[in-house]
Order: structure tokens, then sequence, then C-alpha cells
């Protein structure tokens, strides 16, 4: 079962950001949250991780309250990597990657093979094995982002949640981030902007508008002409890829969508 939202509602003050949101996220199988900048997304990925109350509504982890399990059992299994991480402190990346396994120790006990395993591991995953003992401060923003990845992954989560985790990557790793989030046999719910991205990498997809879903299923199914037109207010026509059978997308620009020869369907 995972990760399931019922009714999720969420203000600030007298705006609401969340109204009545359900989801679930499948084990093993990689979610995906679109929707247009200011619609929700953020503030539901942080109620999903436990790291914010809803004010109405409910997230069960595995038929359970989220409120009913221990703040260590969570940070065993939820890994949360937020958009705008930051630390003030320099330490090397490996330090960083370190903290992934913190949950997992007691204050007592040694560093084990596993937690050795797991960080080595991480670190490889997301190409930064030869950068360990780089300082943090001297990381570009994409390797500081892969360092974040990198100390999820150490954190051997059974769910993992990443807010827009392609932001300053290059293409490659993009590419290679999604791919890995989706070989991964764990519970992913991920936040995208990038609609191809979405479709090629997801499961199933949840579209937010203004704090409520308004498209949820496959890529095939939420994918539309009419979705991306009413929600993201873009044109763009939806074809099957010949490379990876997904739907792919191509915008139009604005003086091609009033064109005959380009009818919205
Ligand atoms: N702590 C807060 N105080 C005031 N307003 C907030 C707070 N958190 C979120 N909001 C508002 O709630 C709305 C949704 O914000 P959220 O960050 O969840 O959107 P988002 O879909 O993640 O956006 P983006 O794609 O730009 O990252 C925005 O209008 C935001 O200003």
């Amino acid at each position: 079962m995972s990760i399931a939202a019922k009714d999720i509602s969420w203000s600030v003050g007298r705006k609401p950001v969340l109204d009545r949101v359900s989801l679930m996220a499948e084990p093993g199988k990689v979610l995906g949250l679109l929707g247009p900048n200011g619609s929700g997304k953020t503030s539901l990925l942080r109620i999903l991780a436990g790291l914010r109350q809803a004010h109405k509504g409910q997230v069960s982890i595995d038929g359970q309250n989220i409120r009913s399990v221990g703040r260590r059992t969570l940070a065993q299994r939820i890994a949360f990597v937020e958009q705008h991480a930051a630390t003030n402190v320099d330490l090397r990346v490996i330090d960083v990657v370190k903290l992934g396994r913190f949950p997992h120790r007691s204050p007592f006990s040694n560093w084990s093979a596993a937690d050795e395993e797991a960080v080595g591991e991480a670190l490889e995953r997301c190409d930064m094995a030869d950068r360990s003992d780089q300082r943090w401060q001297s990381l570009s923003g994409g390797e500081r982002q892969r360092v974040h990845i990198a100390r999820a992954l150490a954190q051997t989560p059974k769910e993992l949640i990443l807010d827009e985790p392609t932001n300053h990557l290059d293409v490659n790793h993009q590419l290679s981030l999604l791919e890995l989030v989706s070989s991964l046999s764990i519970t992913c719910i991920v936040s995208l902007h990038d609609l191809n991205h979405a479709a090629m990498f997801c499961d199933r997809l949840v579209v937010l508008e203004s704090g409520r879903i308004v498209a949820a299923g496959t890529p095939e199914d939420v994918l539309t002409q009419s979705l991306l037109k009413d929600v993201f207010a873009v044109d763009a026509r939806i074809e099957t890829s010949i490379h990876h059978s997904r739907p792919h997308v191509q915008f139009l620009p604005c003086g091609l969508c009033r064109s005959p020869q380009f009818p919205l369907n």
C-alpha cells in the first residue's frame, strides 16, 4: 500500500493551499506530481513526508496513520530531498552522505559494514564517488543536488520523496537521475516540471491545479492536449515516442497554435 493521502486540506491563514487531495503511491512505482508554479506540490510533499500536518484529512503509511508512526521509524523509512536544501556547514561530500545513515544508528553503535556499503553505493549511483573528499562549499549547484540525493539513497528508505530533483542538473545527470529513480524497487514520489521526463519515467501521474487534483492516471491518460491547454496554458501536440513508446509532448510556439495546420483536438 505504501503512502496514501485521503482528503488532505491545508491552508495558510485563510488561503487554501491544498483542497481535499487524495492519492496513493504504490510500492515500487514512481508517482509523478505535476502542476504549475504555486499549485501546491511542495506543500503536499512535505505533508506526505510527515514534515507538516494537514489541517484536514489523513496520510497513511502501509495503512497506518502517519501521526501514530514514531519519528525514528519515519526517519528510517522516508527520505525527502527538498527543492532548496542548503547548508552553511562546510562538510566533505562523504560526511553529508553519511548523514543519511543517522536514523539507522544509535549513539553508541559503531560505523558498520552495512553503513559503509550504503554510503559507497549511494555515492556511486549519484556519480559522486570520486568527489567524496571534496568540500561542500566548493561544489556546483548540480553537484550539491546529487549529494543530497546520495544522502537520501544512503538512508535506504522504503519511500523516496523528491521535490524537483532535476533542478540544477545538466541533461545527462537529469536523465541518469530519473533512470536511477525508476530503477529503484522502492516507492518514489517526485515532483517535476518537465512533462516529457514525467511521461518517460513515471508509472502514474497526479496533476495539481490551485491545490486540487485535476487529473490522475497513467502518463498516456493524463498528458492530453486539452489538459496542457487548460492547466498549463500551453499548446502542444502529443505523440507516442517511437523510441520509448511513452507520450512525447511537442510544444507549439504561440504563433503556430492558431494555425489551421495544427487543430487542437
Ligand atoms: N509557509 C507558507 N506561507 C505562506 N504561503 C505559503 C506557504 N507555503 C506555501 N505557500 C503558498 O502556497 C502555494 C503553493 O506553494 P507550493 O510551494 O506548495 O507550490 P508548488 O506547486 O510547489 O510551486 P513551484 O512549482 O513554484 O515550486 C503558493 O501560493 C505559496 O505561496
